[in-house]
């Protein structure tokens, strides 16, 4: 069983990521490796359409392409200090396992990724990257095929390997200490924020900070600082699909229940006997029927704000941030565009959105959709 495994770990991994040894690596391959502190980009254009200060958290220019390696490289770094030589990992849109697969050939450790047979069909680059990177990428066809089915392998194979091997779970979600831990990695994100704003509006604090979220790593990298500042008000934009109401949706605040889901307690898209219900997003990264239980709590005691965006809305705001700042996005990040309403805020209102990924990976989906 899992509890051996995880039972380590969290006895283990504060203490790890406190040690200077770990602190000087890890900040030292954030910087030289990943690329960071990331830019804090004003979006001029943006801001004049609607009068008011836009900024744009640049974590697409991440090695990898996404926010994730910040995460991968904090717990590959953890599973070298506990001995662990064998990594593997889940992925459902592909970054996630990209991004470990990039540490693993980083660091000369085996890996292998579980992806549902689903996702390996239509995120073939993704796929393509692994396999060069070195991983071992084993296609799941049990349950839907996709995240959460890739999820429960990946939890299979740990439980079978507890001693050599690290699983390291692409989201704060999961069995304690994986929520924490993850986001404890991704604070880089919100700790660079305040720094530039500083640097840019004299002020450490934005009006707004606006995040998507399936499972919410990179929401809660850019929320994290901010939670307990009151003047912040907290953006969540999560994935409604073809629509709430349509059956075909993955906004979980909107349609989940209170549940169990690998290992935590949270909100879950769920039927009326908790048999788990498949979710639906144009974007893979967001397609994931829990969320992590930050935001559940987050939700549920309103220091969030929960809003959902459709396929249609997210697209749209892809190719309008394209054409309007040059920055083509991953669709999952298109989705927080959606906060974006005329009319709404004061010229001074500072907001700050988390681009979380490129849209290099999306865009036959860009193009198919807009043809
Ligand atoms: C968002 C990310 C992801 C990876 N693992 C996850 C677990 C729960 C929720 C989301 C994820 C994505 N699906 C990926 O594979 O990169």
């Amino acid at each position: 069983m899992l509890f051996p495994n995880v039972e380590e770990l969290r006895l283990k991994y504060k203490e790890i990521i406190e040690r200077s040894d770990f602190q000087k690596e890890f900040e030292q391959l954030l910087k030289d490796y990943v690329g960071r502190p990331t830019p804090l980009y004003f979006a001029k254009r943006l801001s004049e359409e609607y009068n008011c200060k836009i900024y744009l958290k640049r974590e697409d220019l991440c090695h990898t392409g996404a926010h994730k390696i910040n995460n991968t490289i904090g717990q590959i770094l953890i599973a070298k200090h506990l001995g662990k030589n064998r990594i593997i990992a889940e992925t459902g849109a592909g970054q996630h396992g990209v991004a470990t697969a990039t540490v693993c050939a980083l660091m000369g450790l085996s890996c292998v990724v579980y992806m549902g047979a689903v996702d390996i069909e239509r995120q073939a680059p993704n796929v393509a990257r692994m396999k060069m990177l070195g991983a071992d990428v084993r296609a799941v066809h049990s349950g839907s095929k996709t995240l959460k089915d890739a999820t429960n392998e990946a939890i299979r194979d740990w439980i079978n390997n507890p001693t050599e091997t690290h699983y390291v779970i692409g989201s704060v979600v999961g069995p304690h200490p994986y929520p924490d831990m993850v986001s404890k990695f991704q604070s880089v994100i919100s700790k660079e924020i305040r720094n530039q704003l500083v640097e840019k509006e004299g002020k450490e604090s934005p009006d707004y900070v606006v995040a998507c979220v399936g499972g919410g790593s990179n929401a809660a990298g850019v929320f994290y600082h901010f939670l307990d500042d009151q003047k912040v008000k907290i953006i969540a934009v999560e994935a409604a699909g073809k629509g709430i109401n349509t059956g075909k949706s993955a906004a979980t605040t909107a349609l989940g229940k209170v549940g169990i889901i690998h290992g935590s307690k949270t909100l879950l898209m769920q039927t009326k006997d908790g048999q788990i219900t498949e979710p639906h997003s144009i974007s893979a990264g967001l397609d994931y029927p829990g969320i992590g239980p930050l935001h559940a709590h987050l939700y549920k005691s309103k220091r969030g704000q929960f809003f959902s965006a459709t396929d249609d809305e997210a697209m749209e705001w892809g190719l309008k941030l394209t054409r309007m700042e040059g920055i083509i996005p991953a669709i999952e990040s298109s989705h927080a565009l959606s906060f974006l309403k005329k009319d709404t805020f004061s010229k001074n209102n500072v907001l700050v959105f988390s681009l979380s990924g490129r849209g290099d990976k999306d865009l036959a989906t860009y193009m198919e959709y807009f043809d």
